[in-house]
């Protein structure tokens, strides 16, 4: 058997498929009644739970400012997250088993008191439920609150892996900061309290299953990768379009908007899986060095006043429902400036890349939840076909489905039946959902196993983060006091984000 890099040389290959426990440990999580907490990582836990992914010795311990004074309202608390949100059925044996390891600190982020019990909970774990020291922090926290969270945890040694006789790790939740300066000291205050290996950035885009199909996709097949640069590929798209609006989140997302959003993080990432070169061998340092190297050769266009598109939603339709307008949402000031869509055309000045427009998009209140990655080719260099119009004639297009209906589609020129010669574009189809049995699991399901594995592969490192703001920095500077362009709620967007791809003698893809 080849031995692979990185890896233990006597593991037979057939073993990746099966599972990997955790150590016992503890997952505590900060701000455990909010939005994230109740619709994904309570889920998820529970998911995990259900398909025998946790370790006997697992605790589920949150802290959050209710007055709850033992675990019993939150255990119920967590049943209801679980049977609202969970993918797989709900088991009264799982739950039992489950539950007997849920825990509650009451407290805020200011409070001493709090953060001493949080503590000494964690040590009474070790007695109780044998977590051998081991834990991981999940600040799942508006983003405002890390620092605070942080130095709390410096404060009370929870970080200190050396006391607790086990290992700690920290789990921050996008977006890593505002711009690139406020990253750069989050990374640094970060770093410092619990050190660079036991910190984890989440993206939840990396745990998703077609996300990293793109992986498979790239490097496990000859097809692909000699077409796979400016010679034969004409442009890519990346969509993230959302057909709902801002939610209960109005006081987050008014501050953060679409750019800072899902741009500097979900959609810079696809855009670097994308576009880097294979990694030497599957690991989060060698992944992180291709990604990288992608994300310092973005360059942004000279032109941003016709390159760099942002919008915000007006009333409008959806699925047959009248919707509101941004600024008719509750808790967003009526003069705001937010925008609730971008559009960008960025570079990548590499060999590979030189000349490839890559178009990033991203929307809320768009007609329909689609993720896409297009990737489109250069018409043939001859069409010896005798037709009037050919130029919409063989536009290869390879369209990663990311969701829903993940899967792949290949759209090729082809035969229509009968005496002409006349062509027309074709899909070839891969659907995740007929080819495989196994069910697709949530990203945070694979993303807390990992957290609680130790394996950093599929999260972003602080040299990423940084790189990334460097990218939305200059368009923030440029959109700051220019009002974003209107666009009807159920419309893909702005017209003048048409326009942007007009200019090219492009259109964007109607996923
Ligand atoms: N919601 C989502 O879909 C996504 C969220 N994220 C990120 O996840 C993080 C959490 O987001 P989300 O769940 O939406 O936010 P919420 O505002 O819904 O929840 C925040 C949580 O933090 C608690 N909290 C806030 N301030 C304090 C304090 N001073 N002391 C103690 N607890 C406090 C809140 O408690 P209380 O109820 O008492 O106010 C609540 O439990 C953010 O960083 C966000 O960017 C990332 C991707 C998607
Ligand atoms: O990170 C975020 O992602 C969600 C969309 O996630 P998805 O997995 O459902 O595509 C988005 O709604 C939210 O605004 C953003 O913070």
């Amino acid at each position: 058997m080849a031995p692979t890099a990185g890896g233990n040389p006597l593991r037979d290959p057939r073993d990746r498929r099966l599972p990997r426990l955790p150590d016992a440990s503890a997952l505590v999580v900060f701000g455990v009644t909010g939005d994230l907490s109740r619709k994904k990582l309570i889920p998820a836990v529970y998911d995990l739970a259900n398909r025998g992914l946790l370790p006997p010795g697992f605790v589920l311990l949150g802290f959050a400012r209710r007055d709850w004074r033992d675990d019993e309202p939150f255990i119920e608390f967590a049943r209801e997250c679980a049977e609202k949100g969970a993918r797989t059925p709900f088991r009264e044996e799982t739950w039992d088993r489950l539950a007997s390891s849920i825990k509650f600190v009451p407290g805020s982020f200011d409070d001493d008191a709090a953060f001493d019990r949080l503590a000494q909970t964690l040590t009474g774990l070790e007695a109780s439920h044998g977590i051998r020291g081991n834990a991981a922090f999940y600040l799942s926290i508006p983003p405002s609150a890390f620092p605070v969270v942080l130095k709390q945890m410096e404060r009370t040694g929870l970080a200190d892996e050396q006391a607790a006789g086990g290992w700690r790790r920290v789990v921050v939740e996008k977006p890593f900061g505002h711009d690139q300066e406020s990253a750069r000291e989050l990374n640094s205050l970060v770093d410092e309290v619990f050190g660079p290996a036991d910190v984890f950035r989440i993206d939840h885009y990396l745990g998703k299953e077609t996300v990293q199909n793109l992986f498979a996709l790239r490097f496990a097949n000859t097809l692909f990768e000699p077409i796979w640069n400016s010679q034969f590929v004409d442009s890519v798209q990346i969509t993230m379009a959302e057909d709902v609006g801002i939610g209960t989140r109005a006081g987050f997302y008014d501050e953060t908007g679409a750019a800072r959003d899902v741009l500097q993080n979900h959609l810079l990432q696809l855009l670097a899986l994308t576009a880097m070169e294979e990694p030497v061998s599957f690991g989060a340092a060698t992944i992180r060095t291709e990604k990288i190297k992608i994300l310092r050769a973005v360059s942004l266009p000279t032109d941003l006043d016709r390159y760099a598109i942002r919008g915000q939603y007006e009333q409008g339709w959806l699925a047959g429902d009248r919707v509101t307008g941004y600024l008719g949402e509750e808790n967003i000031p009526p003069s705001s400036t937010t925008e609730t869509y971008a559009a960008v055309r960025l570079g990548i000045e590499t060999r590979r890349w030189a000349g490839v427009p890559f178009y990033l998009r991203t929307g809320k209140r768009l007609p329909r939840r689609v993720t896409e990655i297009a990737i489109s080719f250069k018409q043939a260099p001859h069409l010896p076909f005798d037709a009037t119009d050919t130029t919409d004639l063989g536009h290869n297009q390879l369209v990663v489905r990311v969701q829903p209906d993940e899967g792949v589609t290949l759209k090729f020129g082809s035969k229509v039946p009968g005496t002409a010669m006349e062509v027309r574009d074709v899909a070839m189809e891969f659907l995740f959902g007929e080819a495989f049995t196994e069910s697709l699991p949530e990203a945070y399901e694979r993303l807390i196993l990992d957290v609680l594995l130790g394996d950093a592969m599929l999260f972003p490192d602080n040299a990423e983060v940084e790189e990334s703001w460097r990218i939305i920095d200059p368009l923030e500077e440029f959109w700051a006091g220019r009002k974003p362009y209107p666009y009807r709620a159920g419309s893909w967007g702005p017209p003048a984000a048409d326009e942007m791809l007009a200019r090219d003698g492009r259109r964007w893809r109607r996923p």
